[in-house]
Order: structure tokens, then sequence, then C-alpha cells
């Protein structure tokens, strides 16, 4: 197809305003015409070609701009509005409720448990109590999701998951007794507003409780998901309950070991807990070994045909608190038989306290047993004794440096001292509450050291109820901190971000590096070489029959 001759006087100084953006002359096909010496040019205009530098020059910036723009809206995309959990505490002494407030930062939750991130409220008595009335469960709990409404935006109850987890005081009742009342809990909670699914509510094993006692406090630490040896292993002492869950080096039965993933790091641990054997639970067991001690011991009780009970400071009537707390036959039996006389002895509550700790050691089938007949691997690494190892060592002032050693001196003082004294010291306390120090001291002494070989003076267990950044070291709060993680790493992996967190992870550093850099290195040397780039003409010479080149500027 022929082309269409066009031809036009080159000006040399073209004038700027005149000319066109962009002016092709087309070469003659006809190379031997030489009467026609056309020249051939392409040239762009000065003034048109500054306005396309800068038409360039603005789209560059714009795409850069708008690809920071992209790049910090991703990464802040993580920094969602504040999003909240509800988790509800079913223990034996009473119903705790948890509000959590937290953010998704690239990906990942971000917990900070205090200011409007978190609120905690307990009510007494515990969902155990309504045994006989499990309607009467629904008042508190009513109560509880009224606290927690309050402190959750309306707009967000919907989102909001809310767990309710009941342990020792739970498990220590019938299933059938147990299934009633979670039936109560779970009305109330399904017209709480609050995202709720039946299943939700339930009475959770003891090694979970060990489990989520063990997160919160490694999370504390600072040492979830860090390396396994560097954690810190927790023991619990309860009211119904204690659990001891840890990191353990020695091989262990499949039915205390548990495995624990955050982040990429795997935790095998031991974890049990021992029902009955909460400091409550434990104080009553007293009585009844005492009855049981002096039914098959040929010595007499007391000269008043009383059951001497060395865990009550001398002058305490221990009438009331035992008619209140011996259940069944042996409440018959101890009205019957004798009732009790405190003769306040700390080495013999000590006493007292193991031989409840080794009932059922004979029945063991493992290669050792520490309490009952359960197996405990010997404790390795730090500790952090919680709940009432922390209260009772407040009571009596203790410090951290060889606290245990020290708790059997303070025993062996208030177990001795007389009642009527040491009600002087403290009258604010209720009386159950302060009698139960001389037991608690005893019991405390006889679990870490005579059956789970603490050293006296060891400072690897260290009591607290806090760590890190004050944070409680309330297993409710490691419930909500696995939850939280495994739902939201499952839907980061679902979701459409999965592809940037896979390829950037959390770091965003990386991303600004590996996507910013390159653009903004790509978008400059555009513009350099197009601003340094030469305007070219090129003229073909019919006489000398080749094109000749030559820069404008
Ligand atoms: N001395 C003292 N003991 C407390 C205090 N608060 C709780 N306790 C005791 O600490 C133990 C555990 O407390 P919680 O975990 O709140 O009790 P709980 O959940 O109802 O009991 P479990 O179901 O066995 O866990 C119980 O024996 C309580 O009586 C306190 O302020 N002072
Ligand atoms: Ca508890």
């Amino acid at each position: 197809m022929r082309r269409s001759h066009t031809r036009s006087r080159v000006k040399t100084k073209p004038d700027k305003s005149s000319m066109d953006p962009v002016k092709f002359q087309i070469r003659s096909s006809n190379r031997s015409s030489s009467s026609s010496s056309s020249i051939y040019t392409l040239t762009k205009s000065n003034s048109k070609h500054a306005k396309s530098n800068l038409f360039l020059t603005a789209a560059s910036i714009a795409t850069v701009l708008g690809f920071l723009f992209v790049c910090y809206s991703i990464l802040t995309s993580g920094r969602g509005s504040l999003r909240y959990s509800v988790v509800i505490d079913g223990g034996s002494t009473g119903t705790r409720i948890h509000v959590f407030g937290y953010r998704i930062e690239s990906g990942k939750p971000v917990f900070e448990f205090r200011g409007a991130n978190y609120a905690s409220l307990k009510l007494h008595p515990g969902l155990s109590a309504f045994a006989d009335d499990p309607e009467g469960a629904s008042v508190a709990l009513a109560e509880l999701v009224e606290f927690a409404r309050g402190r959750v935006p309306k707009g967000m109850w919907a989102e909001t998951e809310v767990r309710l987890m009941a342990t020792a005081g739970m498990r220590l009742l019938e299933v059938p007794v147990q299934e009633k009342i979670l039936a109560v809990t779970r009305r109330v909670l399904r017209g709480s507003g609050f995202f709720f699914r039946d299943e939700w509510a339930s009475v959770i094993s003891g090694s979970d409780e060990g489990v989520y006692a063990w997160v919160v406090a490694n999370f504390a630490l600072g040492s979830l998901g860090g390396d396994p040896i560097k954690t810190t292993g927790i023991v619990e002492l309860g009211g119904a309950s204690a659990q001891v869950t840890f990191v353990s080096s020695e091989p262990v039965p499949s039915e205390f070991s548990r495995t624990v993933s955050f982040g990429n790091v795997s935790y095998n641990l031991y974890s049990h807990s021992f029902l009955h054997f909460g400091q409550n639970a434990a104080h009553e067991k007293l009585w009844g070994s005492l009855v049981s001690r002096d039914r098959n011991s040929a010595v007499e009780p007391t000269r008043e045909g009383k059951h001497a009970d060395p865990c009550a400071p001398k002058g305490y009537n221990l009438d009331t608190i035992t008619q209140k707390h011996l259940t069944g036959f042996l409440a018959e039996e101890s009205k019957l038989a004798a009732s009790f006389q405190a003769v306040g002895n700390y080495s013999e509550c000590r006493s007292a306290a193991l031989s409840i700790l080794q009932e059922g050691n004979d029945k063991c089938s493992y290669q050792h047993c520490s309490i009952g007949s359960t197996f405990t691997p010997k404790l390795q690494g730090r500790f952090l004794a919680t709940e009432n190892f922390f209260y009772t060592s407040k009571f009596f002032g203790l410090g951290e440096k060889s606290w245990l050693s020290n708790m059997i001196s303070a025993g062996e003082r208030f177990c001795g001292e007389d009642w009527s004294k040491l009600r002087v010291k403290d009258p604010s306390l209720e009386e159950e509450d302060l009698l139960r120090y001389c037991f608690s001291s005893a019991y405390i002494v006889s679990l870490l050291h005579d059956t789970l070989g603490v050293p006296l003076d060891d400072e690897r267990v260290g009591f607290a109820n806090q760590a890190g950044d004050d944070i409680p070291l309330d297993w409710a709060l490691g419930a909500f901190i696995l939850q939280t993680e495994a739902s939201t790493s499952q839907h980061a992996s679902s979701s459409h971000l999965r592809w940037f967190y896979a390829l950037f992870g959390n770091d965003s550093q990386t991303l600004l590096y590996l996507i910013g850099v390159p653009v903004i290195m790509t978008v400059l040397v555009c513009l350099v070489s197009k601003w340094r780039k030469p305007q070219l003409k090129t003229i073909y010479d019919l006489e000398k029959g080749r094109y000749i080149v030559s820069r404008i500027r």
C-alpha cells in the first residue's frame, strides 16, 4: 500500500506556538528523485516537550504518592478499631466476668490488659452453690452480663464473643446437675446481645485451666512464642483445685501431656489439675481426716472427746465452721462423736496436710506419684506460685526471697498464737478467712516442699498474682489469648491478605523497602532520563545519501 505523500518545509527554528506537539514528515518513497530534496525530521515542540515532561513528572509523583498511600493503608489496615471479647470464669467461690478489648495489627491481635482494654467483676457465690436451685444462677449472671454490656459499644455486641468456662467447683457436681446450671447460663447468654453459641458455656478440664494459666504467665513474662526451655511453669492453688503446668523434658504420659502452639513455636507441656486439692477443699478434707484418724487410732480424742484440730489456733470455736463445711455422713458423725477442738500446732498441721496430699499414693500406677495417685514429673525451671500461694504469702508479709522457708516460721507463730490475739490484730477479716491462714501456711509447705520437692530456699519458685506489666495471672486471660490468636490467624490465612502476610510477615519495614524503594528508583530514573535525554534531530541528506543526527539541545 503506497503511503500518501505529504511534504512541508522544515523550519530550523520552529516557532514554538505554531508547532503541533509532534510533526511527521514522510520521506519520499523514490530515492532517486533528487529534485525534491526533502528533509525528514522528527521534531518535538520544545514547549510541547516541556508540557509532556511536566505531565510525566506530575504523573510519576502521583504514582509514588499513590503507591505510598496504598502501602500505608495496607500496613495500617491492621490497626483496625478496638474489638472485644468476653470470658466468664465460673469458679468455686465466685463467678468472674472479664471484658477484653484488642486490636488487629498486621494480621495479629495486640493484647493490652489495662485501661479501656480490660475490665473484670466477680460476684459470689460460685455457680456450684446453685446445685439445689439452678435458676438462682441466672441472677448473678445477668448482673455480670450487664457489667459487660456497659463496657462494649452497643454496635459491637453482635460481633463480641462471650464464653463461660466453669472450673473445679462445677467439676465436683454430678454431670446432670452441672447441665441444669449450664442450661440456665446458656439461656441468659443467648439473651445477652453478644455473639454466643450454646457450646461456649461449658465446664473446662483442669488441664485446660492449667494450660491457660501457663499461657497468660508466659505472655506476661514475654516468653510466650520463645524458647520452650526459657518458659516459666505455673503452680496454682485455687479453692477447689490445684494446677501444675510446665514444659517438662521428662517423658509425660499422654493423659497429662498437652501441646500448645503460639506463633510458630510448639510447647510440650505437663498439665494437670488436682481436683479436691484446692485449699478450701483440702481444708474440708482435713476435718474428715481428723475424724477418721481418731476413729482408727487407739489414741482417745481430746479429754472432752473432741477431735483435736492442729490447724486452728487455740480458743477458736470450730463448731460453726465444721458444721457448715462438713457434708454428708461426716457432719452426722462429728455431731454424734464429738466436735472439734482447736489445739493450734503448726508441725502437726503440716503432717496432717501431708497425709491429705498422700491419700491414694498406694494406688499409684506410674513411675512415681507426688499428689494422691497422680504422676507429676520432677519440677524443672522457674515457677510462679499463684492464687492462694500469693494471698497467704502476702498476708504474712513474706518477701520474694526464700519465702517458702519463711512460710514455716510465719505459720508456727500464727498457728501457735491465741485466737483472741489474732482477732485483735486483724479485726476486719472474716473469721473463716483469718482461720484459714494457719492451715494454708502448712498446706503450702507440705504441697511445694514435702510433696513436689521444691527446696525451702529455692529462688526459682516465686509467688505472684500478676506479672510483666501488672498483667493478672488469671487463666481466663490465657483462654482469651489462645482463642483470639487462633481465630485471627485462621481469618488471616483465609483472607485476601494471606499473600500479603505470607510475603511480608509482620515486618512493615520489609514492605516499604521491598516494594517502595524499587518503584521510587524507577520513577526517578525515568524522570532523570527524560530530563537528561537529548533532543535529537535526524536529517536525511539526499546528496550524501545518509542520515545525519544532530542534537537540538
Ligand atoms: N486470702 C485470700 N484468698 C483469696 C482472695 N481472693 C481469692 N482468694 C482465694 O483464692 C482461691 C482462688 O481464688 P479464685 O480462683 O478466685 O477462686 P475460684 O476460682 O472460685 O476457685 P477455683 O474454682 O478453685 O479456682 C480461693 O481459695 C479463694 O478463696 C483474697 O483476696 N484473699
Ligand atoms: Ca479459679
